[in-house]
């Protein structure tokens, strides 16, 4: 058990835990999303990540439901997220989709309703011409109707952000996106910080990620001394630092891991402070590094990067 992690104000008064478990994988064995969040749960997190297109929402939610029937917490202390899929961005698709993802989770609400890409897909995979706006007033009938209690968007640059400000009613609370240490963010993570809006950094490991050995050959985080004394400094691994240094820019987490051990490890960053130079030798690891570039849409009009 670790102490849980601290709550940061979402713009409309709700509290999130700014560690949350990711819960994105590739490929999984049965059994493996329900085990880590149960272990997520028992560690400490209150706060799980999870979208309709992960296909895990059922593993998620039973691991969810299990440790509350334990009586390890209530419904109410956590805080659980899932996401809308391009393909159902229609303004009349936005409840049943939500609806679909709740009764998979076995939940009667979300925390946090993500818009999960500012771009909507036809049936063939195409560009659809659907405008993030009209989703939107979807996602705002979601909150009307109680079937969450916040909403946001995730992967939207500054323009579709404005423009979401500007046009709606309801102001989204976060944009989740990829913030690590090789890819920083300060332009978008400012103007973020400046509109109310919380950015949640996705893939916050980035190149530290043990998990990755495509990004070889690129400046390797990895290996190199200088993270590593500052992790030795303080009596932690380089995740945490990356993790820490995030903390300290008020940007929340949600790393994923399947590995006990880790997932206590990350939670485990509230006990240390990197001073100045130390948050500046971990920003100067910038390369501007897409570990989610999503190149398969780079054509979409409303493709973000
Ligand atoms: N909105 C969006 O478009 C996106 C959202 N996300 C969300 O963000 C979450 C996190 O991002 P993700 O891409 O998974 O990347 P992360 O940065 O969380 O890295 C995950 C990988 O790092 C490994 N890992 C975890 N902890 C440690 C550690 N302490 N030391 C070394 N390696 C570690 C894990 O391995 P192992 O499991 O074996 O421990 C896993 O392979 C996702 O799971 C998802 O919920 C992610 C991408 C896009
Ligand atoms: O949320 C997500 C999880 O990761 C995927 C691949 O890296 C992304 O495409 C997706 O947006």
């Amino acid at each position: 058990m670790v102490a849980e992690a601290p709550t940061v104000k979402l713009s409309n008064g709700k509290e999130m835990p700014v560690v949350g478990l990711g819960t994105y994988a590739r490929s999984a064995d049965p059994g493996q999303y329900s085990e880590a969040v149960e272990s997520a749960i028992e560690i400490g997190y209150r706060n799980i990540d999870t979208a309709s297109s992960y296909n895990n929402e059922e593993e998620v939610g039973e691991g969810i439901n299990k440790i509350i029937k334990k009586g390890v917490v209530t419904r109410e202390q956590l805080f659980v997220t899932t996401k809308l899929w391009n393909d159902r961005h229609r303004q009349s698709d936005v409840v049943p989709a939500l609806k679909e993802s709740l009764a998979k989770l076995n939940l009667s609400y979300v925390d946090l309703y993500l818009i999960h890409w500012p771009f909507s897909v036809n049936d063939k995979g195409e560009e659809a011409s659907i405008d993030y706006i009209d989703t939107w007033k979807g996602m705002e009938e979601a909150v009307k109707l109680g079937l969450t209690k916040s909403i946001g968007v995730s992967n939207f640059n500054e323009e579709q952000l404005d423009r979401v400000l500007t046009e709606s009613m309801v102001k989204p609370v976060v944009n989740q996106v990829e913030i690590n240490p090789t890819l920083t963010q300060h332009k978008l993570v400012d103007y973020c910080i400046r509109n109310s809006i919380i950015p949640i950094a996705y893939t916050p490991l980035g190149l530290i990620s043990e998990a990755r050995p495509e990004f070889k050959g690129l400046d390797d985080i990895k290996t190199d001394p200088k993270l590593g004394e500052v992790a030795d400094k303080h009596g932690k691994t380089r995740a945490q630092v990356a993790l820490r240094y995030l903390i300290q820019r008020d940007i929340p987490v949600i790393p994923k891991s399947f590995t006990k051990s880790r997932i206590q490890q990350n939670l485990d960053i509230f006990d240390f402070q990197l001073n100045d130079s130390e948050m500046a030798i971990v920003d100067g690891y910038n390369i501007d590094h897409r570990c989610v570039p999503a190149t398969k849409f780079a054509h979409f009009k409303n493709y973000p990067f």
